[in-house]
């Protein structure tokens, strides 16, 4: 079985990839002095507890996070007894273009994210991820990832009010009934779900304005069907395309390598 590992800047998520179909799915928090010995105790444990005996024998990893690299390959050799693909090293072929600036190092989630939502959906697309940071990711007619947008995460910008103003508490981000707030905690919801809510629509359209082709719009993210309630912001809505994404370029490499 594959593992594929997506390691973002709050949390890492582990999935058991069986050819055909994700058999489980798991999340930790993302805490780069993790060791392998640490991961592999985890990971063995929540498989023992769902009686999964298959072995994994391939793993590839997509992290925003440099850090997390050397304890996820060493959990890869010493544990599965194999060398991990690593999106964004260069041993590790993508299936589509990449036209930035030079010396660019686009996070290895965004291009995952493309060669995921290219697969599934086709060219021309935007794909909003709801993460540590939002981001829009630019995929052309031919799948290439042309750029996008970095946008602060939704509990980033949450973080940020309470950190800053002393009266302001710690809250999470919901729908808010109505606009106008009676009280702080309805106030900053408002500010913080409506404000989210005009930031994607305004950024899409001028996305689309500047593309000059009909482009649909991916979301995916845990925080992606929230605004979705409050507004029709993505034709689709994807939880797992960046672990599809993993699944398509380790495919794509295997196919390389037997050539
Ligand atoms: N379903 C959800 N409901 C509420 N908050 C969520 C949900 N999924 C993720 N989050 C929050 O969104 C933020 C980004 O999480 P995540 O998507 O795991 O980020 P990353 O990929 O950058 O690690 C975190 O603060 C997390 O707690
Ligand atoms: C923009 C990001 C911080 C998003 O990370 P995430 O929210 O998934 O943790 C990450 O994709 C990153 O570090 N990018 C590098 C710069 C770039 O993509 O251009
Ligand atoms: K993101």
């Amino acid at each position: 079985m594959l593992l594929a590992i997506d390691c973002g800047n709050t949390n890492t998520v582990f999935s058991l990839w069986n050819g055909e179909s994700f058999v489980s799915t798991w999340r930790m928090a993302t805490n780069p002095t993790r060791t392998a010995d640490e991961y592999f105790v985890w990971l063995s444990s929540l498989m023992s507890s769902q009686r999964l005996t298959a072995s994994v024998s391939e793993v590839i990893i997509s992290t925003t996070v440099p850090r997390v690299v050397f304890n996820l390959r060493v959990l890869s050799s010493r544990y599965f007894d194999c060398r991990p693909l690593v999106v964004g090293r260069p041993d590790c072929l993508l299936p589509v273009d990449v036209r930035v600036d030079a010396g660019t190092k686009v996070g290895p989630d965004r291009l995952v994210n493309t060669v995921g939502a290219f697969d599934l959906y086709g060219g021309d697309l935007v794909v909003v991820d709801f993460g540590t940071a939002t981001t829009f990711d630019v995929v052309d007619m031919d799948g290439a990832y042309i750029g996008g947008v970095i946008s602060p995460g939704v509990n980033l910008s949450l973080e940020a009010l309470h950190q800053a103003a002393a009266a302001l508490p710690h809250i999470d981000v919901t729908m808010p009934g109505q606009v106008i707030g009676k009280n702080t905690v309805d106030c900053m919801q408002s500010g913080v779900f409506w404000g989210y809510i005009g930031l994607v629509k305004e950024i899409i359209a001028r996305i689309r304005a500047e593309h000059g082709r009909p482009m649909k719009v991916i979301g995916t993210g845990g925080l992606a069907p929230l605004f979705q309630q409050g507004d029709v912001l993505f034709d689709e809505f994807d939880e797992s395309l960046t672990m599809h994404g993993l699944t398509v370029i380790s495919n794509y490499n295997k196919e390389f390598a037997g050539q």
